[in-house]
């Protein structure tokens, strides 16, 4: 599915489509994303040659956002249209007609785009949206993740399939497939795909990322696209292993905090925990004291979860009690070895103190 046996302009062959769709044969309906770019038209041209072989079929639509950021964006709209119809699929052109930021309109659009698309999807009730990231996004990521020393977790970068609401999935079919047989698979079929030319604009980060000297740095280190999407590959196999013994591990350990105001508290055992589990746990913890989540809804960057961890360890091996603050959260140690998680108490008008780094006593 990497595409290392195939030569990098040869269309997708079916039985890579079939590989790259196989975690979406369970969805009862998708909805396709589809800008009418490259990527995304190999993603609406494969899936219908999969559904005439696929055995189970999933209901498929496609979305196009219109932005309305280009005077193109609407004509653009118009053809996947088309193009949808021209395979039997339901199409719809989403519109954003919201407030346009002055600043930062790349990810205000990107946000928008989302919310477009989630909204649609409980309309037309389907339960995954399929978007066309590819090997040359996921690299890029990683890339990028290795260069903020990112944890395993950010190393796994864009996952296959994840949950985004209760009921919707994420889906990246593509993620392991090299952009250029994408467009060999436009090519291949004929059509002719749109090009955005906010994608080479310099001044977005990805798009700087795609400039030579970085391409070329991560070259001369190795760092080819195909090792670095397996990288993320197993770097997500290790993640949701190591999530799936933190989940237990937090439901056998934290508990609601009866005398408080939705706090929770970590019994004692958290610090015989190995450090990458007592960090999640921890993590767990805060989101669950933070608004009664199951599953960590604060992102919380990593070395600030890493001092706390360490700062606890430290004051309760030294038999001490600590305090310390995080998130909005009031983290407390105990002589018992307890860690108890409470909101920050509201703190008053006019005297917004700086965020309290921890202190052991
Ligand atoms: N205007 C659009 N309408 C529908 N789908 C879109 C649109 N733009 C992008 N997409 C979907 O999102 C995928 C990723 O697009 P792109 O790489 O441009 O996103 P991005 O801006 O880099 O942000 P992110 O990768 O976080 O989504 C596309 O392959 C396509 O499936």
């Amino acid at each position: 599915m990497n595409g290392s046996s195939h030569a990098k302009d040869e269309p997708l062959a079916p039985d890579e489509v079939d590989a790259a769709f196989l975690k979406l044969v369970d969805s009862r309906h998708l909805l396709l994303a589809v800008s009418g770019g490259p990527d995304s038209l190999a993603l609406l041209i494969t899936i219908a040659g999969w559904l005439d072989r696929a055995g189970r079929k999933p209901r498929v639509s496609v979305a196009t956002v219109d932005h309305g950021l280009r005077a193109e964006s609407a004509a653009e709209a118009e053809a996947v249209a088309r193009i949808s119809a021209g395979f039997g699929l339901a199409h719809a052109t989403l519109r954003w007609h919201g407030e346009k930021p002055a600043h930062g309109i790349q990810e205000a659009a990107r946000a928008a785009r989302y919310r477009l698309l989630a909204d649609h999807a409980a309309a037309i009730g389907a339960d995954c949206i399929a978007t066309a990231h590819h090997g040359d996004d996921q690299a890029e990521t990683v890339l990028m993740r290795l260069a903020a020393g990112s944890g395993i977790a950010g190393l796994a970068a864009m996952r296959p399939r994840v949950a985004v609401a209760p009921s919707l999935c994420l889906a990246r079919p593509f993620i392991a497939i090299p952009k250029a047989r994408l467009a060999a698979t436009v090519t291949a079929a004929g059509l002719v795909p749109t090009d955005d030319p906010s994608n080479r604009d310099p001044t977005y980060a990805r798009a700087r990322l795609r400039g030579s000297a970085a391409r070329a740095a991560a070259a001369t280190l190795g760092l080819t696209r195909e090792r670095l999407v397996r990288l993320a590959a197993r770097a997500a196999r290790a993640d949701e292993a190591l999530a799936s013994v933190a989940q237990a591990e937090a439901a056998r350990l934290i508990h609601p905090f009866a005398e408080g105001n939705g706090g929770v508290e970590i019994l004692a055992e958290i610090f015989r925990l190995p450090e990458e589990l007592m960090l999640r746990v921890l993590e767990r913890a805060i989101a669950e004291a933070a608004g009664g989540a199951t599953s960590p809804t604060v992102p919380l960057r990593l070395e600030r979860l890493e001092a706390l961890a360490s700062s606890l360890r430290r004051a309760q091996a030294a038999g001490g009690t600590m305090r310390a603050t995080l998130a909005g959260m009031l983290v407390a140690l105990d002589a018992g070895g307890r860690v108890r998680i409470t909101p920050e108490p509201p703190r008053r008008r006019g005297r917004r103190a700086p965020e309290k780094p921890p202190t052991s006593g």
